[in-house]
């Protein structure tokens, strides 16, 4: 009888190329299933198996007589037929002192014959057989040999095309997966991981018709760190990076999570407020202005607080889109005329 093979270098190595293949426990398969019936039919036997050889079981890719999956490794010819190259023959188990007293042979289904070729791995990897059985001694023909081995070459190539097919599944995944990352990439602003102008102009456009349909009424808001160059030349560009940062994150707190944040360029940032009045859209301004008012910016002195100043614009149906952007950014351009740190609204 074969024995557990558990801490047997081949069988884990057999093992290791089973998991390749992704074949133990794998669903049934009509194309194993027709391999394994012309297997009988050309035999003509009343039984037919692909199985492979786990560590501790024979389990069956498709078998025709048994009606079951597994079996003990113990009870398992095909063990022994997986230790020498091309097929494997027993013409009668009773005669054959490996077999005569396995209980498969003693007992039901009382196999007395056992053809198996070997299904092999390029890299030479025994893990399995096809094999067919009967209930009675008998013999192949050459032919009917020749055609068990090449059947045997066929399971081989299906695992093969499967194996390709499922790395092939895998590099896709892969693929979409980094697709999908560039397209985040792409729109975002590498400082802040705000959107980047290029991907909010994309959402501006979207929304604009949006709008047009719905007739309802968005804000657009512009917004710019004032005296932003004289943080820079004090403190240092990283102290200046350190404070958009700083600023970004507050516009993630105070915006709602369905308004579009952007930063528009150097220390600029436009946001876009879907369905939200001017007048609501100030009040948001007002919570930016304090919540910076009470903001220490690390890297600079405890005096330093970033202000900014806001240009706030109705998005109606009517406006379109590039006259909507000159016209935030001329309410911005009035609000650093009448001092900074304010908001001005059209
Ligand atoms: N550290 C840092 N500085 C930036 C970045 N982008 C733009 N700047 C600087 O921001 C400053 C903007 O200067 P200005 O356009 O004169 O504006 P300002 O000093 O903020 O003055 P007002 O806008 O008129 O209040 C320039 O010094 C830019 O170099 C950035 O990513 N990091």
């Amino acid at each position: 009888m074969a024995h557990n093979s558990n801490c047997d270098p081949q069988a884990l190595q057999r093992r290791a190329a089973l998991e390749r293949y992704h074949i133990l426990d794998s669903e049934r398969d009509q194309a194993f299933d027709d391999i394994n019936w012309l297997a009988a039919t050309i035999c003509d036997t009343p039984f037919a198996v692909i199985n492979f050889i786990d560590t501790d079981r024979q389990w069956f890719k498709s078998e025709i007589g048994f009606g079951i999956t597994q079996t003990e490794l113990d009870v398992s010819i095909c063990a022994h037929a997986i230790l020498q190259p091309g097929l494997f023959i027993v013409p009668d188990t009773l005669k054959d002192r490996r077999f005569d007293s396995n209980p498969l042979v003693t007992g039901d289904p009382q196999l007395r014959f056992y053809a198996g070729a070997l299904l092999e791995t390029p890299d030479g990897i025994a893990l399995g057989t096809l094999c067919v059985l009967d209930k009675r001694p008998r013999r192949l023909s050459e032919k009917q040999k020749q055609s068990l081995l090449k059947l045997a070459s066929q399971v081989m190539q299906l695992l093969a095309l499967y194996q390709t097919n499922e790395s092939q599944k895998l590099m896709l995944q892969e693929l979409d997966k980094t697709r999908a990352q560039l397209r985040v990439l792409a729109a975002t602003d590498p400082l802040t991981g705000l959107l980047n102008r290029r991907a909010f102009n994309e959402r501006l456009q979207q929304e604009s018709a949006r709008i047009k349909r719905s007739k309802q009424t968005s804000a657009l808001l512009m917004a710019d760190l004032d005296h932003f160059k004289a943080i820079n030349d004090r403190f240092g560009h990283s102290a200046g990076d350190q404070a958009i940062k700083i600023f970004a994150d507050i516009c993630r707190r105070v915006f709602r999570q369905s308004d579009v944040i952007c930063r528009w360029g150097g220390e600029e940032f436009m946001v876009l407020l879907p369905d939200t009045e001017k007048h609501q859209a100030g009040r948001v301004a007002d919570r930016l202005h304090q919540v910076l008012s009470v903001t220490e910016i690390p890297g600079t002195a405890d005096d330093i607080h970033l202000t900014i100043s806001v240009g706030i614009l109705a998005l109606e149906p009517t406006r379109d889109i590039d006259s909507a952007l000159l016209q935030v950014d001329q309410l911005l351009y009035d609000a650093k005329h009448s001092g900074r740190n304010i908001t001005v609204l059209n």
